[in-house]
């Protein structure tokens, strides 16, 4: 299957049909995205996953505002990527953390909600609700050197809890971390989702990370960067690190593991 004819919900946070992206470069056209059919419901956990440079990144951004398509349409909560941007609709998390590192991690959350006009008590209390969600209470007046890479990674999704938007876009958040931090902050992640509700959109690298994580799996291929199957996850919500033994765990990594290697056949 590869993603298209998929009916949009009612409750569709995002919707992509026949999406295109050509960059212009001085080497010439980089087709990005081809025809990519794609819907996100609300409370979805998706990743994206597939070899370097299928377009991973530049879909999440189209979804963001930061990239134009060329072609098809994108909606993100009914509403084009731009207005969807003006009414703070999504967070973004990025690989490295961005931190300031001369300020404080409650500072650094607080950046954006003092740009936008947040009354001084509104970003005191959003700054305590965000940190506690991410398990960093009591951590607001340290600098990020002060923290562990992990808890970086936190004090960053914290950031893009702070406007709390309905859609956490996340772009291979945990990528640089060893394998226990990754393993500790996948739980959390997941714990803090279904505190939440809210629907994420997360880029890996990883099969078990995104088996793990989600609730659909986009595959994707590169040249043109197009999707080449979307696995609907058999798997509970609630989930234990240690379903990553259980057979239908399993079955769904084989299955993304064979979505890719079509994928590259293909190339
Ligand atoms: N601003 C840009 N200008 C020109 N080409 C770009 C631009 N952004 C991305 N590309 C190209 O578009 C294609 C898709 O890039 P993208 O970063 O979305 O891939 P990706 O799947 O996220 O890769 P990775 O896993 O390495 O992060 C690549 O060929 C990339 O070189």
């Amino acid at each position: 299957m590869n993603g298209t004819g998929q009916q949009p919900a009612l409750s569709s946070v995002v919707s992509a049909k026949g999406l295109d992206l050509t960059f212009q470069t001085n080497d010439g056209p980089v087709h990005a995205l081809k025809d990519v059919n794609l819907e996100i419901n609300k409370g979805d956990f998706v990743s994206f996953i597939g070899p370097s440079g299928c377009g991973k990144t530049t879909f999440l951004r189209c979804i963001a505002a930061l990239e134009t398509p060329t072609g098809g349409s994108l909606t993100v909560n009914g509403m084009t990527p731009d207005e969807a941007r003006r009414k703070r609709a999504y967070g973004y998390v990025f690989q490295a953390a961005g931190l300031y590192p001369w300020r404080t991690i409650a500072k650094n959350i607080k950046l954006p909600l003092e740009i936008m006009g947040f009354s001084r008590q509104e970003q005191e209390e959003r700054v305590r609700k965000v940190l506690e969600l991410v398990d960093l209470a009591g951590f607001g007046g340290k600098f990020p050197w002060q923290l562990s890479g992990g808890m970086q990674q936190r004090a960053s999704i914290a950031r893009a809890l702070a406007f709390d938007a309905d859609i956490l876009l996340m772009d291979e958040p945990f990528g640089a971390l060893d394998e226990i931090v990754r393993d500790h902050l996948n739980e959390q992640l997941l714990a803090l989702w279904a505190r939440t509700g809210k629907t994420i959109g997360f880029v890996t690298h990883s099969i078990p990370e995104a088996v793990y994580l989600s609730t659909k799996i986009v595959v994707m291929s590169p040249r043109p960067g197009r999707i080449t199957d979307v696995i609907e996850s058999p798997l509970p919500r609630e989930r234990p690190l240690d379903i990553r033994d259980s057979k239908e765990f399993i079955e769904v990594a084989h299955r993304v593991r064979e979505g890719l290697r079509a994928g590259h056949a293909d190339d």
